[in-house]
């Protein structure tokens, strides 16, 4: 049976059961359950702290996790990413006081404070800089107005957070981070358990990114048209009853779908339409 770790509480909780659920995975029903079996896919999920998974993961009991790319390195632990899920997006980055710090060799002989010590004592280090770092547990904004620390290294989204506390960020972004499936370093990435998991993930988010376009279209204009959806591999082309005239059907990106409909038509291309798609193996 496949043993995977999911995040059980935090921005990676919801988005991740939304997206096992969306690839046929029996999800728990009540947010206090530790341990779900999914007989019907042969899949053993553990729901625990974001913090942890990779621990889990790099100790080999569990088979794969879903966790951030933040939460991976900040724990050093034995672990590797193997597919990137497109949901909780973030970067991670120093802020302050405006005017007190400038740029990165400015925080040399500061105190930073975070949650992420690995990833800012680690970047730290690879810059020489020598600056001491104090570990909080979370709201790490506050810890300037209160004196704790000068600096703050934390995840960034929107920036709201910043904003509402009066800082703002020094430097470039450490990392840029967002939900990740992670394995334990060097494991069988072949094992036909997990990349059955891995391509129904990759079909949710295929299905959430692309939409299926068909349209009619003159044969003479037909390259001008295909050029305009290649799909993934080759559009499909089919014969219509109208002489003259085919078929064509491909994947679009769901974001570029109205303008590529603009263009199709433009060229002469008629009844055209996307629809949803709601599952997809590549
Ligand atoms: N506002 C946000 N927007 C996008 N991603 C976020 C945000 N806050 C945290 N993350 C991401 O979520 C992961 C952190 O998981 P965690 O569960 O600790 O998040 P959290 O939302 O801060 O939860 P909590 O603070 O309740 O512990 C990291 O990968 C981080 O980059
Ligand atoms: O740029 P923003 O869109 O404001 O998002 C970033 C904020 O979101 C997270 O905080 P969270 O609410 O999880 O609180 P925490 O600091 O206690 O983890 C993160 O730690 C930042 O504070
Ligand atoms: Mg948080």
């Amino acid at each position: 049976m496949l043993r995977i770790a999911v995040p059980n509480k935090g921005s990676l909780s919801g988005p991740a059961a939304d997206m096992l659920h969306e690839a046929g995975y029996q999800q728990r029903r009540d947010s206090k359950e530790l341990r779900i079996v999914d007989p019907g896919n042969d899949v053993e999920f553990f729901y625990l702290r974001p913090r942890d998974i990779a621990i889990y993961v790099a100790s080999g009991q569990l088979d794969i996790g879903i966790t951030g790319r933040d939460l991976l390195v900040d724990s050093g632990a034995d672990a590797e990413e193997i597919l990137p899920l497109g949901f909780a997006r973030s970067t991670f980055r120093y802020a302050t006081k405006p005017g007190t710090v400038t740029g990165l060799a400015d925080l040399k002989g500061t105190t930073v404070a975070t949650s992420y010590e690995g990833i800012v004592a680690g970047h730290l280090a690879e810059h020489g800089i020598d600056a001491s770092v104090v570990h909080l547990d979370g709201a790490v904004e506050t810890a300037i107005q209160l004196g704790v620390a000068q600096v703050i290294a934390d995840v960034v989204e929107t920036g709201t957070s910043l904003r509402n506390a009066g800082l703002e960020v020094v430097g470039e972004p450490i990392m840029q981070s967002e939900a990740v499936v992670i394995r334990r370093t060097g494991a069988d990435g072949e094992a036909p358990k997990v990349q059955q998991f891995l391509r129904r993930l990759q079909g949710v988010l295929v299905a959430r990114t692309y939409v299926m376009m068909d349209y009619d279209c003159r044969v003479e204009q037909l390259e001008k048209a295909v050029a305009l959806t290649p799909g993934l591999e080759s559009p499909t082309i089919s014969p219509l009853h109208n002489e003259g005239w085919v078929a064509v059907r491909a994947m679009v990106p769901a974001k570029n779908a109205q303008r590529i409909m603009d263009d199709l038509y433009e060229i002469g291309a008629r009844a055209i339409l996307t629809t949803a798609i709601h599952a997809c193996r590549l």
